[in-house]
Formats: structure tokens, C-alpha cells, sequence
């Protein structure tokens, strides 16, 4: 009795009580033979394989005469493929598909063992971890920073913005500045407006007042078209009261023609993903950067994933080329000594109008822009060595702001310049972001008081200590070196920095008092550090913003904002389908103010699979629904509270689930509700995943499936809850996922299902300074009650689910398919964590016939792994996103020699960035080549 069917296949709608024999079974009790027809029964599995084969052999003995009675059973598969007429031209895995979908209308009934054999769940205890915070508004206004009235006006009239959040305290004077400047500060903390807001302000007081035909003055990079879109939005926003000033965008979707056509028509700020920009450096002639005064990398880290590197690399080389080029350009010399000599009997008139038009520039940004200069931004949450090495690539006498709490950070690389004049000392300022603001209230002084940033103008460093990298120790034109002229950048980073990682003393225990204690200890412990550090002459690195820096990434801890609830839920595999089903159901169904949720899936075909699924099921989409009177919602409620009632009064007296009266379900048990949909991943069409991105932004709940192509950047009002239904790759990626909800100081939840397996995975998070609590998994599966009301309790309502989620996944071969292509990308994706987590997601635990039933598959993974071989799709290229940085193309256009780019170890490894690289391509159709076309015209 080990595989038993359910089989809920009546026709009377009349209660009635079925009489079980119950006593060997260890769960749940199934009926050996049914007593009358129409009630709950259980029989053998129909889809085993071996049955399946033995029917097979069957056939083939009656129709064909036996060769060999030693003939082994692929002979005589291939007998039946090739000489009968029923199986002709059917190889053997199109005869099992055929088997899988006949058995559903034979039998009528589902495989039931969703709660067999599922291991222990294990209690992880929490231990005693203090989680870094920030805080997210300033308690200073828009009014106090030095920018025009319009400005102020526009963020109040049309963003709704008054008060300024921490990051932009800090960042938008520094930016205003024109200094180079790296940003870390936790998700949602308004990173976006902290650089668009002081860019725009820059470049609206330009004079004579700059137009479109004068080039790209900012080039924004981020790394996801959704990003783009977004970002390019908020410019449209900004730039509302300065129409002279024209943001585009460069993200895909739209053919090459039309992008070339509006990159001749003009932009001032260009703001796009690097695959698509870096494609029209190399093949459209009209974008040049000689004009551009201020670089963006916004999600830095990410920029830097995924192979990514070579096209940024090419961007900010492009910048640099083309704006060398216009410096030596000798027509532009000599027109500007004709101009000279025309100009010379107007010399007194232009020295007495000088002064008035200087006047006129308030920020130092503005003369960035006018100047060949270029300032630098790099953004992120989260700093990788990748960042540092980057920002030792592309940044010049930067500023480090960080803006956590307890260790914000505005450290900076001229202040060496100005000490070694001064002190001899170097400080990297340790100071608690609330204290400086006052300081941004007096206008017509510099907007930082430097001895409290440590920031000088550039101004005011001599000429000689100006121009330094971000890090001494890094080789800049190592970057463009050939292969054979190329050392690795790590091996000349001297780190200096010895710091320990900040891992608090940890404590297994669940108690408050144990927790509290412990980080009472460690309150008093870092007060003493404190104290110390304040008496200890800094280690002199020579620059405090690399120092910074480092001690910043070799802590490698992590930030989320407070107001965001993380929890984990340890879900057996075979479970999980049915709990994401009934998450979905209590928080977007029975949630009466709404809910809207993102759940991040592995894969895109995991998303398209999942979601259409889901929605057929739970949503009844395809089903022809009858609904009975007694359906509604209250009938159901009402039922509901009787049923409890009964339970509670069973409960005591019978330990058998079938005992119960089981009401033959309406529509196979289940009642559709009311569901809205989306599903997100990088393969989608341009079109449809704009129209997605749209629609969930503005809807009032839904739900979203994705891959982590959602996971950075992206600013959805109202998402109120995150679920990670397969881990992260990163506690980084954790970090960005869990980031899409409380935003803006709002409140969200995050919930991340783990495996039992998977359980420690907890601990590598708690190392981050990421605190989570388990959530308790026995109220898991009680929401579906709602979808199978005529269930007796949860339990029950779970197996009629998975049974309608098998049913469909079943329905026909395309589903089939579907469900064995998601199955199969999900196992690779499993075997292709990064090294550093594998120790926790171990495709060696993996329990694949569990995993099957997690997909609504009801083959064995044997069966699924054939089924995956003789699978067109799986065959499928693998992504390609390095549209642009092919070697033919390498050598096709001058200026763009062959790179070899490292800007630092990479961390991501091969197998796992394939599953998610084709969610960054530049979104372009390839070139069509030359010789293509020649035979075109021959034909
Ligand atoms: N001064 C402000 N007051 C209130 N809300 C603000 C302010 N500035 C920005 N916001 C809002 O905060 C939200 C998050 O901003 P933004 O997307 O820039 O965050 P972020 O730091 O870039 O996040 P991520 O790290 O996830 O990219 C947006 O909805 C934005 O409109």
C-alpha cells in the first residue's frame, strides 16, 4: 500500500459517510477496495513505469508473433515504433507521454503521497544577530539644499517630495560638486533621485542654455531594461520645469532604425542597459561622447555580473576616445583661433561680461559639464571587490558616502591632499549622518562644512595632488591591455586592510533574555572599539577613501531596511507547490486590504511555468466553472466555521481523515478565485514585458512571478510582500530580492522558502548581519481551504490542489512539456549555485522524485531526464549576451581594440550566469552580415 490514488470521481452530491479500513496506514488511511462507488477510494499507481512497460510488452506480444523470448525490452520497443501501424513513427518517450495524458480520463483520480515520506522539518534556532540599519529620511527638506525654486517646486507638485532621505543629504551637495563618488546605501533609500537631482540641476544652468543638438551630456547605465525604463521616467519627471533639457532612452524593443533616428535628433542625458548602448557605439555613427561630463553606474555590482564587464568597460573607454578626439581636433583649433582674432576688438566687452556670466555658476558640476572633464557615480546596496576595483578604474579623487547607521561614511580621497599640508593625519569620518543638518541650511557658504565631511572643493587642491585614482595601488590602463600585456589587477591591490569581519557572538538560542544579553555585550564591546579607534593613529593607506572602501567590503555586511519582516519557511520539497499556492491565496485572496507580492523563481521557464499553472488552477482560467448556489463566499465561510466545529470534536474521537463525510467536490473540488497574474523574465518579447512591468506598477494587488531580472532597481508601489521560492545565489541577491519591498520607509514582508536540506543556508545569512525568523510551517497550507472548501481541513484541501495542479499539468503534451522543461532547468540551475553556497543548496540532497511532484510531474526523474533528452527546446542555444563583443566585430571598428577587461575576480561561476544571461542581452536581433545579403539578392 505504499503508492495509493485517491480517486474522488463521484456523481452523488449527497453526504454520506464512507466506512474506511484504516488501520496499517501510516498517514493518511486509504481504502484498499472502495465500499460504493462515487467515494473516496485508493488503488495502485496506474503511471508506474513498469506497469506502463508490462502493457506494452503485452500489446506487442498479442499483435506481434514473439521473436525471441530472450529479447530485452528495447527491442521489443523498437518493434512496436517499427512495424506496427498504432505506434508507427512514434519513438518511446512520445508512447510514454501518451500513457502519462491517457490515465488522467481512465482513472479520474491523482496520485496522493504528497505527505509521505517528507523529512523532519528542523526548528532553526535564531541567533543573536543585530542588523545593520539606516536611517531613511534626513529631516531636512528639498528647500535646503541650493538648487532652483523650480526644482523644489516640481518634487513637491508633481513627486509629491518634501523631505530629503539620508542618501540625498549626503550625496547631492558632494555630486553638486562634480567630485567622483561611490553610494552605498540600502534599497529604497532614494539612491535614483540622490544622482538625477543635482545632474539635472547642473545641466539646466548651463548658459547659453544647452539644447539637444549640443550631445549626450550624461550617460546613465543600468542594468536592466526595467531600469532603464524606470530611471529615464523619473528624468522625464525632473526635467518638467527645464524643457530645454532632453532625456532618452536606449533599453531595446525597438528597432535599431528607430533608436538611430532619435540619437541624430539629439539628446542631453542618455540613460540605458550597457549590452544596448555598447551595440550603438559599434554601429551607429551619430552617438558620440565627446560632450559627456558625467558618467552613471547605477547597481554597480550588477554591471559587473553576468560578462557584462566588457561593455562597460567599452563605455567608459568610448567616453575617454571620443573625448580626446574632440580635444585634438585641429578644425575645432583653428576655428577657435579664427574666432579669437574676430573676437579681439571685443575683448573689453567680454571681460566686463566674464564676471556676470561666472556669477551665474553655482556648482562646481556645471563647469564639469562645460569643461573635458568627466565626474563618475557609482551606485549600489551592496559592495563587491568587483566594485572596488571598478571604482579604482573609472573613479578620480572620489568620496565614499555610506549611510548606514553607526558607520556612515562620507570618507574622502582629497582629504590626504589637504592633511599632508596640514596634520599628517588621516581620518575617515565616522559620524552620524543626523548630526550634519545644519549644515546644508546656510546657502551662499560651501554646502558641507569640510571639516565634518572631510570634503574640500577640487578648487582648492594644489594642481599636483589632483587627478589621483581611487586606489594607489591599481593600474589604470590595465583595463586596455592586450592579453599578453595583462596583469590581473588583484595581484596589485595592496590590502591593507586587516579588519575582522564583523560576526557577532552567536548564541542557538530562541530566548529573548539569551538575545538581549548578547547584544548588550556586543553594544559594550563596540563602544570600546569605539573609544579605541578614536585614540589609535589610523593605519595610513594613504587615502581615506580607499580605505574606507575596503573595510566596507572585507566587513562584507549587508542592510535592509528595518521596516521589512524577513522570515523563512522550511517546506518540504514535494510540499512546495501547494504552499506557494496557498501563500498566494491568503495574501492576495483573503487579504482584505489587498496584497500585492513578488515571488522569485530560478528560471524563466520555472516563471512561465509557474504562473500559468497557478492561474489555471487557482483562478479556474480554462475551466468551465458551474457555480452552485451554495458557493459564495459567506455559504463557504459558514461551512467553514461548521466544519472547524466538527474537526475539533473528531479530532478526539478518530485519527482517520477519510472517515470524515467527503462531499464530492464542485469542479474537481476546487473554487476559482479571484487572481491577477503577472509574470516577468528576460526572454519575454520587449513589448509584452513593458506592458507586464506597467500593469503590476499600477495594479492595486496581484501577484508577480519572476527571475531575478525583477530583483534590482525595480520600484513597484505597494509590494507588500517578497517570496523567494528558490534560494538566492548570493546573500547579495538575497539582499536586492527582499529589496522590492518597504521602500521608502514603507512596511513589507519577505518570506524565502527553504528545504530541510537547505536549512543552514540561515546561517550564511546571519554571518551578513541578516536576522530571520522561521515561520511556522503547520498553518502553512490552511489558506487553501478558501480554493477546496469542501475539504475537511487543510491537509485535504492541499492533496485536492495538487491533484487539480497535476490534472492540468497533465492536460495534454504541450503542459507536459512545459511542466519536464521547467523541472529540468530548475535541476540545472540547483547544480549551478556558486561555490561559496554550495554547501548549503547541494544538488546532492536533492531528492529529484520529490522535486517531480514540486512540478506536478508524475514521472519518475529517469522518465523526465528522457523526456528532457528528446526535447527540441532544451537543445536550444545557450543565451548569448555578448552581442558586442565579438572578435569579428572587435576588429571591424576602428577605436575599439581587443580588450581584455578585468575589474576584479569574478565571483559569479559560468554554469549559474547562463540561466540568467539572456536576461541582459541587448535586447538588439543580430547583425545581419554582408554575405547574407549578397545572396538575398542573388535569390
Ligand atoms: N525624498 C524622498 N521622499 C520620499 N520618497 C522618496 C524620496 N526620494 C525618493 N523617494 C521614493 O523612494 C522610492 C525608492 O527610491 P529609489 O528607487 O531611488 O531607491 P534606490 O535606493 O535606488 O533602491 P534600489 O537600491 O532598490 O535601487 C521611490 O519610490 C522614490 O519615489
Amino acid at each position: 500500500m505504499e503508492d495509493l490514488q485517491l480517486n474522488i470521481s463521484a456523481v452523488k452530491k449527497v453526504k454520506k459517510k464512507v466506512d474506511v479500513d484504516n488501520k496499517n496506514a501510516p498517514e493518511y488511511k486509504f481504502m484498499s477496495k472502495p465500499k460504493f462507488i462515487g467515494k473516496t477510494i485508493a488503488r495502485k499507481r496506474p503511471q508506474n513505469l513498469s506497469q506502463t512497460i508490462k502493457k506494452l510488452e503485452g500489446e506487442a506480444q498479442k499483435k506481434v508473433p514473439k521473436p525471441n523470448t530472450n529479447v530485452d525490452l528495447s527491442t521489443n520497443l523498437r518493434d512496436l515504433s517499427e512495424n506496427k501501424g498504432k505506434y508507427q513513427g512514434k519513438n518511446y518517450q512520445e508512447l510514454n507521454d501518451d500513457l502519462q495524458l491517457k490515465q488522467k480520463p481512465r482513472s479520474g483520480g491523482w496520485i496522493s503521497s504528497l505527505f509521505k515520506n517528507n523529512p523532519d522539518v528542523p526548528r532553526i534556532g535564531q541567533r543573536a544577530v543585530k542588523p545593520l540599519t539606516e536611517k531613511v529620511f534626513a529631516g531636512t527638506t528639498f528647500t535646503d539644499l541650493d538648487i532652483h525654486p523650480h526644482s523644489v517646486a516640481n518634487l513637491q507638485q508633481n513627486l509629491g517630495l518634501k523631505e530629503l532621505m539620508t542618501v540625498q543629504q549626503n550625496a547631492i551637495p558632494i555630486i553638486l560638486q562634480g567630485r567622483d563618488i561611490l553610494i552605498r546605501s540600502q534599497t529604497g533609500s532614494g539612491k535614483t533621485l540622490a544622482y538625477a537631482l543635482p545632474i539635472v540641476e547642473g545641466l539646466q544652468a548651463i548658459r547659453p542654455k544647452i539644447n539637444r543638438h549640443d550631445g549626450i551630456m550624461v550617460v546613465v547605465v543600468v542594468p536592466t531594461r526595467e531600469l532603464a525604463v524606470q530611471t529615464y521616467e523619473l528624468f522625464l519627471k525632473l526635467v518638467k520645469p527645464f524643457t530645454w533639457v532632453v532625456p532618452g532612452l536606449l533599453s531595446g524593443g525597438q528597432k535599431r532604425k528607430a533608436e538611430k533616428a532619435r540619437l541624430r535628433k539629439g539628446l542631453s542625458i542618455l540613460v540605458g542597459t550597457p549590452g544596448r548602448i555598447n551595440d550603438h557605439l559599434r554601429h551607429t555613427k551619430s552617438l558620440n561622447f565627446a560632450k559627456t561630463g558625467c558618467l552613471v553606474l547605477d547597481e554597480a555590482d550588477r554591471l559587473l555580473d553576468m560578462g557584462y564587464e566588457k561593455d562597460v568597460a567599452a563605455i567608459v573607454k568610448a567616453i575617454e576616445d571620443h573625448k580626446k578626439a574632440a580635444t585634438y581636433d585641429p578644425m575645432a583649433l583653428i576655428k577657435q583661433n579664427i574666432k579669437k582674432d574676430l573676437t579681439k576688438d571685443n575683448a573689453e566687452e567680454t571681460i566686463e561680461k566674464q564676471p556676470e556670466e561666472k556669477n551665474e555658476i553655482k556648482h562646481h558640476l556645471t563647469e564639469v559639464f562645460l569643461s573635458k572633464q568627466r565626474q563618475t557615480i557609482l551606485l549600489s546596496a551592496t559592495l563587491t571587490k568587483a566594485v572596488e576595483n571598478l571604482a579604482g578604474i573609472t573613479l578620480v579623487d572620489p568620496v565614499f558616502v555610506d549611510t548606514s547607521e553607526g558607520r556612515a561614511v562620507v570618507a574622502d580621497s582629497l582629504k590626504l591632499q589637504r592633511d599632508d599640508s596640514m596634520l599628517d593625519q588621516v581620518n575617515i569620518t565616522n559620524m552620524n549622518v543626523t548630526s550634519n543638518e545644519n549644515n546644508l541650511k546656510c546657502k551662499n557658504k560651501p554646502v558641507l562644512d569640510d571639516k565634518v565631511h572631510n570634503i574640500i572643493p577640487e578648487d582648492n587642491v594644489p594642481e599636483t595632488k589632483r587627478g589621483l585614482k581611487a586606489f594607489s595601488g591599481l593600474n589604470y590602463p590595465d583595463l586596455f591591455l592586450n592579453d599578453n600585456e595583462t596583469q590581473t589587477s588583484d595581484s596589485k591591490i595592496l590590502n591593507n586592510v586587516t579588519n575582522q569581519s564583523n560576526v557577532n557572538k552567536e548564541s542557538d538560542s530562541d530566548s529573548d533574555y539569551e538575545y538581549f544579553k548578547v547584544q548588550k555585550e556586543l553594544a559594550e564591546k563596540t563602544k570600546k572599539v569605539e573609544s579605541d579607534e578614536e585614540d589609535v593613529k589610523p593605519s595610513n593607506t594613504g587615502n581615506t577613501f580607499e580605505e574606507a572602501v575596503k573595510t566596507a567590503i572585507v566587513e562584507d555586511e549587508l542592510i535592509l531596511p528595518s521596516t521589512v519582516n524577513q522570515t523563512f519557511l522550511i517546506v518540504p520539497m514535494k510540499l512546495r507547490l501547494v504552499t506557494l499556492c496557498s501563500l498566494i491565496v491568503e495574501h492576495c485572496v483573503l487579504n482584505k486590504k489587498g496584497g500585492k507580492m513578488i515571488v522569485f523563481m530560478a528560471t524563466l521557464e520555472m516563471v512561465d511555468y509557474h504562473s500559468e499553472l497557478i492561474e489555471t488552477v487557482l483562478c479556474g482560467k480554462n475551466v468551465k466553472v458551474k457555480k452552485k448556489k451554495n458557493s459564495t463566499k459567506k455559504s463557504i465561510m459558514k461551512k467553514r466555521k461548521l466544519e472547524n466545529e466538527n474537526d475539533e470534536d473528531k479530532s478526539s474521537s478518530s485519527s482517520s481523515e477519510f472517515e470524515i463525510d467527503y462531499e464530492e467536490p464542485v469542479e474537481g473540488g476546487l473554487v476559482p478565485v479571484e487572481l491577477e497574474m503577472f509574470s516577468l523574465h528576460g526572454s519575454m518579447p520587449h513589448e509584452q514585458r513593458m506592458e507586464v512591468f506597467k500593469q503590476f506598477r499600477v495594479a492595486r494587488n496581484g501577484v508577480l512571478i519572476c527571475t531575478d531580472v525583477a530583483a534590482r532597481g525595480l520600484d513597484v508601489p505597494r509590494v507588500d510582500l517578497v517570496l523567494q521560492y528558490c534560494a538566492p545565489a548570493s546573500a547579495t541577491d538575497y539582499v536586492h530580492r527582499v529589496g522590492r519591498t518597504g521602500r521608502a520607509a514603507q512596511v513589507g514582508a519577505a518570506v524565502m522558502f527553504l528545504l530541510p536540506s537547505e536549512a543552514q543556508f540561515v546561517r550564511h545569512l546571519e554571518q551578513k548581519r541578516i536576522r530571520l525568523r522561521q515561520s511556522d510551517e503547520s498553518k502553512a497550507l490552511d489558506a487553501l481551504r478558501t480554493v477546496a472548501p469542501t475539504a475537511p481541513n487543510a491537509a485535504r484541501a492541499a492533496i485536492a490542489v495538487q491533484a487539480r495542479l497535476e490534472n492540468t499539468a497533465h492536460t495534454n503534451k504541450d503542459w507536459l512539456a512545459r511542466a519536464s522543461r521547467a523541472y529540468t532547468s530548475w535541476v540545472r540551475f540547483y547544480s549551478g549555485y556558486p561555490r561559496d553556497v554550495r554547501q548549503w543548496l547541494d544538488a546532492r540532497q536533492l531528492h529529484l522524485g520529490h522535486a517531480a511532484k514540486a512540478f506536478a510531474l508524475r514521472d519518475t526523474p529517469a522518465a523526465l531526464a528522457r523526456r528532457a533528452k528528446s526535447d527540441p527546446n532544451l537543445k536550444k542555444e545557450k543565451p548569448f549576451n555578448k552581442l558586442t563583443v565579438r572578435d569579428e566585430e572587435e576588429r571591424k571598428r576602428p577605436g575599439f581594440p581587443k580588450m581584455k577587461v578585468t575589474f576584479g575576480t569574478r565571483i559569479t561561476n559560468t554554469q549559474s550566469s547562463m540561466h540568467t544571461a539572456s536576461e541582459f542581452d541587448s535586447g538588439l536581433p543580430p547583425l545581419e552580415h554582408s554575405y547574407n545579403k549578397k545572396k538575398k539578392k542573388k535569390i
